[in-house]
């Protein structure tokens, strides 16, 4: 296998996996569902939403505790609303097989994300995108972190990354640090995303992905709390709308560094979403 990650370009097949081709009607385009925090921790969770709404997936829904639902309809329009309070409640919504994506992790609370994380493990029929408190909460149970499969997608910053993976240190150089990221891939035994100027993504079988955002492609105003959860958002939404999880990452990271690069300086996490329109139409999409 080749040890040196391959580098993502937005090339004519990614393009083309944006499509929504004519004649497709929403649930064609799939249903992603963002758990929410409590009431005050809501954002988090509405930013990776109208992410996973502006890339595409046909419906999005966040699954906000009773106590959030007013502060959220007041924010939101577009995306749905459901409650789920707890675990034996995710587990009850979970049993709509149209559900393609299930996102946990942002602003959600460590302790909020332990219990539902481990009934989404075990219940889930959808790919997982685990972010955020969710990532905090596998570093602090080693159940959770034994009951990852490959319809996982882990996508840590460093810091979540070492709560994780303490024993796997990260080198700065790009070559040994996606061999340490192949190497915690392969012990979860699913796909992660390691965020960055430089990410990059691992999957359980070696494959491995470069996405600099350095350079003529520098996007430094993406150093801005929330960014990682629109990220999140992104890759939630193309997994609903069928992508793989190591190639939702991919061209996740693409276009979040794409968003930042056209808005410019000024940006903030919510900017992100809105500025996407203008990231697809300029690819053709
Ligand atoms: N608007 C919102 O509602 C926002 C909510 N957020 C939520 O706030 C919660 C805490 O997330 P945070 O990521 O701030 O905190 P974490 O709970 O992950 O801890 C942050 C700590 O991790 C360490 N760290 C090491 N490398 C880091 C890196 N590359 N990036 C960030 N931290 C690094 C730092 O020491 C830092 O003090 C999450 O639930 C997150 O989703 C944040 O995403 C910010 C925006
Ligand atoms: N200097 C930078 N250049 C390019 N991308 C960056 C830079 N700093 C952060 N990012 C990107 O912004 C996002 C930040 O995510 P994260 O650290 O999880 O923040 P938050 O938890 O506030 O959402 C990641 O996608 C990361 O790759």
């Amino acid at each position: 296998m080749d040890r040196q990650p391959r580098l993502v370009t937005m090339g004519p097949a990614r393009i083309a996996s944006l499509r929504k081709p004519g004649g497709a009607h929403k649930y064609d385009h799939g249903h992603a569902v963002i758990l929410s925090g409590g009431a005050g921790a809501t954002g988090a969770a509405r930013l990776a939403a109208r992410a996973a709404l502006r890339i595409g997936a046909g419906l999005v829904t966040l699954g906000v505790p009773p106590a959030a639902q007013l502060e959220v309809a007041a924010h939101e329009t577009a995306v749905m609303l459901m409650r789920i309070q707890d675990a034996q409640t995710l587990n009850a919504r979970l049993e709509d097989a149209r559900i393609s994506a299930l996102c946990l992790g942002p602003g959600l609370g460590v302790d909020r994300a332990g219990p539902l994380l481990a009934r989404a493990l075990v219940d889930a029929r959808c790919p997982l995108v685990i972010d955020a408190d969710a990532l905090t909460a596998i570093g602090k149970d080693g159940a959770l972190m034994a009951a990852l499969h490959s319809g996982c997608l882990l996508t840590p910053h460093m810091g979540e990354f070492a709560r994780m993976f303490p024993d796997i240190e990260v080198p700065d150089a790009v070559t040994p640090r996606a061999a340490a990221l192949r190497r915690a891939a392969e012990r979860a035994g699913c796909t992660i995303l390691l965020k960055g100027a430089e990410t990059l993504i691992a999957g359980p079988d070696g494959t491995c992905y470069r996405h600099s955002a350095t350079g003529d492609r520098a996007a430094p105003w993406l150093a801005t709390a929330g960014a990682g959860d629109v990220l999140a958002g992104i890759i939630t939404g193309l997994i609903a709308r069928g992508h793989a999880p190591i190639d939702a990452a991919a061209t996740g990271a693409w276009l979040h560094a794409e968003a930042a690069r056209l808005f410019g300086p000024g940006l903030v996490a919510e900017d992100l979403p809105e500025v996407l329109p203008r990231v697809l139409s300029r690819l053709g999409v």
